[in-house]
């Protein structure tokens, strides 16, 4: 089962979904959290520093977004849909249309297309998107001491932008399938967020054969 966590740097997609993973282990799942670019994975550290290196290039940044979807597909995503294991993902494809898809080269409709017809890519069966302002997102993680070289370098007005995309492809997805999709306001204290998520993924867990 393909759960994933979306939103802006700083939001709190690693906070919340290291407490779904806990919770889920307290009643004993083992849940998998993982991300395309996690340093986890052998081939992450070499597809993030290209896809910095091709900051200024988004049709090669989409190139490397897709290798590393392609790397943690059959590294990650089959195993685990083997044994059964809910995933607990950090960013995905609504990520690829909130930052990519910003470049005029490769548009949200085309990233929408390209994985809903041309790639084979697993559907996740839900993304909760974490909803917070820019501000709020920077305030967080200045308090955390997390480098902000994202937000440095692309600078608030990409943010709002990514934030907007996340905000009407969300609606736009729970017009078509609402049980795919939650919206959480992240702006709440991180109790309440990780409360309505749990809730979320509770819910879907109950309707489905996990590990
Ligand atoms: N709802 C919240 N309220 C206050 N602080 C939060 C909340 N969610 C996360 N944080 C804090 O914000 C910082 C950034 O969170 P993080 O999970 O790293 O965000 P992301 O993975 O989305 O970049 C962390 O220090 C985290 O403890
Ligand atoms: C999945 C994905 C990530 N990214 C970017 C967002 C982040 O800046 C970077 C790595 O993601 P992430 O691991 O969430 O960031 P962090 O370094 O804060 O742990 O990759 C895209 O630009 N497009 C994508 O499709």
């Amino acid at each position: 089962m393909l759960i994933v966590l979306e939103g802006i740097d700083g939001c709190g997609k690693t906070t919340v979904i290291e407490g779904v993973r806990k919770h889920l282990a307290d009643l004993g799942f083992d849940a998998l959290a993982t991300s395309e670019f996690g340093h986890q994975h052998p081939w992450a550290k070499r597809l993030r520093q290209e896809l910095m290196d091709n900051v200024r290039d988004p049709i090669e940044q989409y190139r490397t977004v897709l290798k590393a979807r392609d790397e943690h597909m059959n590294g990650v995503l089959i195993p685990a849909a083997g044994l059964q294991k809910i995933v607990l993902m950090d960013r995905y494809i609504m990520s690829t249309m909130a930052y990519q898809g910003q470049s005029e080269f490769t548009p949200v409709r085309q990233i929408m297309d390209d994985h809903a017809n041309v790639f084979n890519f697993p559907v996740a069966d839900l993304t909760i998107v974490l909803s917070c302002t820019v501000s709020t997102a920077i305030k967080r993680q200045q308090a955390s001491g997390k480098a902000m070289d994202a937000i440095d370098s692309a600078g608030r007005e990409f943010f709002s932008r990514a934030s907007e995309i996340y905000i009407s492809s969300a609606n736009a997805i729970a017009r078509q399938r609402p049980n795919k999709i939650r919206i959480v306001d992240a702006e709440q204290p991180l109790d309440d967020v990780l409360h309505e998520v749990i809730n979320a993924v509770s819910g879907l867990i109950m309707t489905r054969d996990v590990a």
